[in-house]
Formats: C-alpha cells, sequence, structure tokens
C-alpha cells in the first residue's frame, strides 16, 4: 500500500447539518469530525439520519443549511474525488452482467485511476477466486467486499462504509472488523455507519450516537461506556446489613440491590474493599459495573427510538 498523500490532514467535518424532506426533518444540526487514524462508528436507530448525512459529505443531497468538508474542502471541490474519499453507500449498485473485476476495470478507467490497483484491492477484499464471475451472482456479502474494493481503488486517505456489515456472515463480520482497523492503522480516517452498537463493537475507537437528525453523542468508546457505567461498585456479601453500617458510617451512598448484594456510589472498588477487610465483613466480590456498549447505546437513544415508536402508532391509526 503506497504511503497517504494527505495523512495528518484533517478528515471529516460535519458542521451544523440541516435538511428536510418535505415535512419530515432528516437532519437537525448534525456535526462531529472524523479523525485520521481512527475507526469512527456512526450508531443509531433507522431513520436517525446515518445515510442522509454521508450521501450530504459526498455531494450527492444538498443540505438547507451546515458544511461537510472532506481534508478541508467540499466534496464538489476535490479534483479527484476518488484520491481523497472512498465510500461505499449501496451495495446493490454495480452492473449485474459484469464480473467484479470489469466493474473495478471500468470504474478505473472512468475515474483515471491506475488499473493496476484493481488486482491489489481484490487481493485486499478477498474476492480473487470470485473476481472473475458476474457481479449479479454475488452474495450481498460479496457485494459488499466489491464495494469496499471500488472504495479503495484511490488509495484514499478517508474510507466512508455505510452498513458495511449487511448480509456479512460470521466470518465476514469477523474480517470486517479486523480489515477496518487496518485501514485506520495506516493512517486513514475511517467512518462506518451500522443501527446496531453490536457491529461496530471491537472496530470503533470512536462512536457518534444519532437520534432524530443529531448527534446525541460524541466520545471515545472508553469514555461514554464510563458515562453510562457511572462510578457505582457491587458488593456481594453474606452480611449485608453489617456492610452497609460500615459503609455509611464511612460516609459511602450505599443501596440494598439484592438478596446478598448492595451497590456503592462514588467510591473507588478498592477503597470499599480495604474499608471492608478492616471492619472484618466478609464478601465474596466487589466489581465496579461497567456498562456494555448496547447498554451505552440503548440509554442514548431511548428517546429517539420513543419518539420513532409514537410517530409509528400515529401514522398507523
Ligand atoms: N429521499 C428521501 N425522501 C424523503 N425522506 C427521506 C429521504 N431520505 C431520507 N428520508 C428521511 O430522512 C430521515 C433520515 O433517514 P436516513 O436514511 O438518513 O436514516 P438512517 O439513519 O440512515 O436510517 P437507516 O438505518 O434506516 O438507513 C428518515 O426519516 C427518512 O425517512
Amino acid at each position: 500500500m503506497s504511503s497517504l498523500r494527505t495523512a495528518g490532514a484533517p478528515g471529516i467535518v460535519v458542521a451544523g447539518l440541516r435538511k428536510r424532506y418535505g415535512t419530515a426533518l432528516a437532519l437537525d444540526g448534525m456535526s462531529f469530525t472524523v479523525r485520521p487514524g481512527v475507526v469512527t462508528g456512526l450508531v443509531g436507530p433507522n431513520g436517525a439520519g446515518k445515510s442522509t448525512t454521508m450521501r450530504v459529505i459526498l455531494g450527492l443531497d444538498a443540505v438547507d443549511e451546515g458544511t461537510a468538508l472532506i481534508g478541508g474542502k467540499p466534496y464538489r471541490g476535490l479534483r479527484h474525488p476518488l484520491k481523497h474519499v472512498g465510500s461505499l453507500l449501496d451495495a446493490a449498485a454495480l452492473h449485474a452482467g459484469r464480473s467484479g473485476r470489469d466493474h473495478l476495470l471500468w470504474l478505473a478507467h472512468s475515474q483515471g485511476l491506475d488499473a493496476r490497483r484493481v488486482e491489489q484491492v481484490i487481493e485486499q477484499v478477498g474476492l480473487t477466486p470470485a473476481a472473475r464471475r458476474k457481479a449479479g451472482g454475488y452474495s450481498l456479502g460479496m457485494r459488499q467486499r466489491l464495494g469496499i474494493a471500488a472504495a479503495l481503488l484511490g488509495d484514499p486517505p478517508i474510507i466512508m462504509l455505510d452498513e458495511p456489515f449487511n448480509g456479512m456472515d460470521p466470518d465476514g463480520i469477523v474480517w470486517m472488523r479486523g480489515f477496518l482497523r487496518s485501514l485506520a492503522a495506516q493512517g486513514r480516517a475511517v467512518l462506518v455507519s451500522s443501527h446496531l452498537m453490536s457491529e461496530v463493537q471491537d472496530t470503533a475507537d470512536h462512536l457518534v450516537v444519532v437520534g432524530r437528525g443529531k448527534a446525541i453523542a460524541d466520545a471515545g468508546v472508553a469514555d461514554l461506556i464510563a458515562a453510562v457505567s457511572g462510578d457505582r461498585v457491587t458488593v456481594r456479601t453474606a452480611a449485608g446489613a453489617h456492610a452497609m453500617r460500615v459503609l455509611v458510617r464511612a460516609g459511602a451512598t450505599v443501596a440494598a440491590t439484592g438478596r446478598d448484594t448492595i451497590t456503592v456510589s462514588g467510591w473507588p472498588a478498592d477503597r470499599i474493599a480495604t474499608l471492608l477487610s478492616q471492619n472484618a465483613v466478609p464478601f465474596s466480590e466487589v466489581s465496579a459495573h461497567r456498562a456494555s456498549l448496547e447498554d451505552v447505546y440503548l440509554e442514548l437513544t431511548r428517546e429517539a427510538v420513543e419518539f420513532r415508536a409514537a410517530t409509528h402508532t400515529e401514522v398507523s391509526r
């Protein structure tokens, strides 16, 4: 892989996008940044505005307000766009009668890209055995791989993939995760959308959670988990009453949460374990509560999903 021409340059900067389709507000102040060297997950429920945002970044949809810049420029201002950003929006959009290889050759030719890249990207996405077969016979997973090969043709520093896990089998999903990570490790800015948190788990370093046309969270994965986890610690003990007396006397906030569990807020686990030991309170477990990414997602998008469900009920009445 050649070195990245614009490594270190800003990736994608989306600021204050607003877009209306008739009465529907698809984007309502969408803002976020996609940095080089990082996989950024764009996650949110169906209809949250992920695809519209990507289409706007690629200049395929106009906005009512706001800006979307790629390496500091709007898409339409890029001289050789595929050398700046590679994208996969719709894996079904290909010529069914052409082989995967011919599809890529045609694309390389029409975009003035080096045809030698075609064999490289076919190999990179693991499509070599199927490259000479008609793309119309490809499974959705194979079409995703072909679409990603196309996105890589121009060796761009920025890659943007809309729902790339769709139609992938478990092996494909594992491959995709590693592949996206390797693209980021090469210094590329990678933006990947999904409506399922489980798909971007273990892949994204940074998450932009969207709901109702705007970013409702924009943070590192670890920070998001910490924010939703709170600073709660679970203590498992058969001497609950004794443990609570000792902890409350020391100033901790404590609640009985189960037959043999209590939850302590605001204290680190090691301090709690030390205090219990010093006071001869027996316990079998002291563990910091850690939310899963799924918890984070549900917590953050609850309102957006409830809104959609209510809208749906109104419509169907
Ligand atoms: N061409 C269009 N015409 C009318 N409304 C549209 C159009 N494209 C999108 N919308 C509406 O804009 C909102 C955002 O849609 P968008 O496809 O961007 O969401 P999404 O987050 O990508 O959802 P999904 O996960 O279902 O693909 C939705 O309410 C959708 O119905």
